[in-house]
Order: C-alpha cells, then structure tokens, then sequence
C-alpha cells in the first residue's frame, strides 16, 4: 500500500507502507501509481515527497512475491510515471534504499538522504540485473565507472558515500521527510529536473563499424 497525506506548502506526502522494509510488493506498486495519479491531478498540489513507513525507504522487489508470478503493474512503468511527473517529486530516505528502492529513489527529482540510511543495488547477489531503469538512471547520474562499480558488486554505500558520488542531493541527520519537504516547497513550479543523456563510453580498440 501507498498512504497518501496533504502536507502544508501545498505537498502531497507519499508513504510506503508494507513492514518490515516496505518492499514493492504488488500493493505497494499499485499504491504508487494511484498516489501518484491523486497528487498529479489535484491542482492544489505543487509538490511531491516519497517515503516509507517507519523511516525505512524501500528495500527493493519483495522477496515474498519471488516464488509467484508477476501480478499487478510492473517497476518500469511504475517509475517512469515518477520520472514524467511535472511536479516535482523529492525522495525522502532513511534506513534503506535498496535494489528496486534505490531505482525507485532515482527516478525521483530529486533525493534527500538521512546520515545513517543506505543505499545499493544488490541484485547481482540474487543473480539479477537492476531492470527497473537502475542500469539507465543510475550511469547518467554519477558516470558509467562508478555506477558500474555498484552494479556489478551490489555494496551498499553510505549517506556521505553517496552525496559524494552525486546519488542523493543532501544528507541530514534529522527528518528527511521534513528536508524534503523544503527542497520540494523551493523548487515547485519550477520545471522538473531531468537526468543528463547517458553518456558514450569510447572504446579504444573497437573501430567503427563501416559499411562498404
Ligand atoms: C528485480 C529485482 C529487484 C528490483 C530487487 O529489488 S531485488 C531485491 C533487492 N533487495 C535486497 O536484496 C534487500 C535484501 N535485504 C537486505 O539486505 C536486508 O534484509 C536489509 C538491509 C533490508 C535489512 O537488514 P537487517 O536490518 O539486518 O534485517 P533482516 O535482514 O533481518 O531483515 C528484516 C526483515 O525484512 C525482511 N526483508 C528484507 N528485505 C526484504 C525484501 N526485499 N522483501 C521482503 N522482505 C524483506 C527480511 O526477510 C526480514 O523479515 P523477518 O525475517 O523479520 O520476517
């Protein structure tokens, strides 16, 4: 599930909610799109914060829907409604942010990072690949070398890891959601922030394809 609340500054306040780490489990997709939907319709509305219950983010696919198959809305079109959105959408994260909760926080505008949280894609150690835009959003972000370097090693890093590496946009060691809220409150009605293109990587010992 995604509860939804009026916050002041004229913000709708998204929360994840499936204990214990708030994992995208099919109601909790769902509850992104019709939240989503709710804030982007409401002409009341300016501005949007995304967080999880119990000051934890999101700690990825749910793992308990591993063994069925896939119902419901999928990841990528869930987050690229996130990515379109022309209000601005401010995630808020503490405790973790994890596989598909670190791709959910990227599609996001931006990222507001609690000191202690973490933040990963450790979905080569399931033997997968971060499919739901992980290996897109996360390159253009930071770079092909250090998005591949947590790519293909699934480590978690720190809040201060990731301000530096250029993932999130501020720590705090108090509420995210309350920082977020600011940042949301000062950028709205400004144009949503896009991610630069991806950039071309040039391999030296592979000359271009030529076509006689
Ligand atoms: C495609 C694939 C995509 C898009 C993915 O996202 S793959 C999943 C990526 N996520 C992960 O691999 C995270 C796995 N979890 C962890 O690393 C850790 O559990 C944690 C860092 C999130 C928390 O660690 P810790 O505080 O030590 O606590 P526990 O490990 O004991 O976990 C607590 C309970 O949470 C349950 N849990 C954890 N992750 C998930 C999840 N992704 N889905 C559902 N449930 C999850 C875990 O099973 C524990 O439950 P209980 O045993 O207490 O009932």
């Amino acid at each position: 599930m995604a509860r939804y609340t009026r916050i002041p500054g004229s913000l709708a306040l998204i929360t994840l909610t499936n204990p214990p780490v708030n994992a995208l489990s099919v109601a909790v997709r769902q509850g992104i799109i019709d939240t989503m939907s709710r804030a982007l319709s409401d002409p009341e509305v300016k501005g949007v914060v995304l967080c999880g219950e119990n000051r934890k983010f999101c700690g990825g696919a749910d793992i308990r829907e591993f063994a069925g198959p896939m119902k419901g809305p999928h990841l990528v079109p869930t987050f690229d409604s996130i990515e379109a959105a022309e209000k601005p959408v401010v995630a808020a994260i503490e405790g973790v942010a994890l596989g598909g909760g670190l791709e959910l926080a990227l599609a996001c505008h931006y990222r507001i990072a609690h000191v202690k949280a973490r933040l990963g894609l450790p979905e080569v150690t399931l033997g997968l690949l971060p499919a739901a835009g992980g290996t897109q959003r996360l390159p253009r972000l930071i770079g092909v070398p250090a998005a591949l370097d947590l790519i293909t090693t699934g480590r978690h890093v720190s809040a201060q890891e990731a301000l530096k590496l250029g993932i999130v946009d501020r720590v705090t060691d108090g509420d995210a959601r309350e920082v977020a809220a600011e940042l949301a409150r000062s950028v709205s009605g400004q144009a949503s922030r896009t991610l630069p293109p991806l950039p071309v990587l040039r391999v030296a010992h592979l000359s271009p394809f030529r076509l006689n």
